[in-house]
């Protein structure tokens, strides 16, 4: 599988020292506010599993699958509820956990739907930002790395379900999606 990738793009050193620094921000910040966490599956399952190990406070960890992308390299333009979460939001400290914002419709569609649903309050947390991909108004609090804008994969985000497993973020060589 590894002779896929082209390049890599952000090692997993450099994943694992942004996962410990960004988990004792969020422990300063939510120590005794028993926060909710939220992860957007599929793609953040790596990140929310490696940040929230770091984070030495009381939360709660809830998970919501939603897909716009079918697999591809490009969003279909409509976000899917798979699965939804199984708490409620009404009341709640929420820190959504991504993987990547890109075009930013997934996290525009879901920011709507927990401020629909009463949260207390928002925080974003993304491992990647591409923010040249961006099409909707839609800003993280707090972003591990920028992206340049090209389709990268691995550490939970794939091609065609595939390169989730990989412990980096890299691009793939043009003729594996026949580029
Ligand atoms: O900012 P956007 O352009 O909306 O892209 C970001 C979303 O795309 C990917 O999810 P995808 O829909 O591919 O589902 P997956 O996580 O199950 O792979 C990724 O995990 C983000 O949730
Ligand atoms: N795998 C993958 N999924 C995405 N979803 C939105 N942008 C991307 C990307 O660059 N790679």
């Amino acid at each position: 599988m590894h002779n896929e990738i082209e390049k890599i793009l952000i090692s997993e050193e450099e994943i694992q020292s942004k996962c410990k620094e960004l988990g004792a921000q969020l422990t300063e910040e939510y120590e005794g506010r028993f926060p909710l966490a939220i992860g957007v599956l599929k793609g953040a399952m790596p990140f929310m599993g490696d940040l929230l190990k770091r984070v030495e406070t009381h939360l709660e960890m809830d998970f919501m699958d939603v897909s716009s992308y079918d697999g591809g390299m490009r969003s279909t333009g409509e976000v899917k509820i798979v699965k939804d979460l199984d708490t409620s939001v009404e009341g709640r400290d929420l820190i959504i956990v991504e993987d990547i914002i890109d075009s930013g419709l997934t996290l525009s569609y879901l920011v709507d739907l927990f401020k629909y649903r009463k949260a207390k309050s928002i925080k974003i947390v993304t491992l990647l930002d591409k923010p040249e991909g961006r099409t909707s108004h839609i800003k993280a609090d707090t972003v591990g790395f920028e992206v340049p804008d090209e389709f990268v994969v691995g550490y939970g985000l794939d091609y065609n379900e595939k390169y989730r497993n990989l412990p980096y973020i890299g691009i793939l060589k043009p003729e594996v999606y026949g580029g």
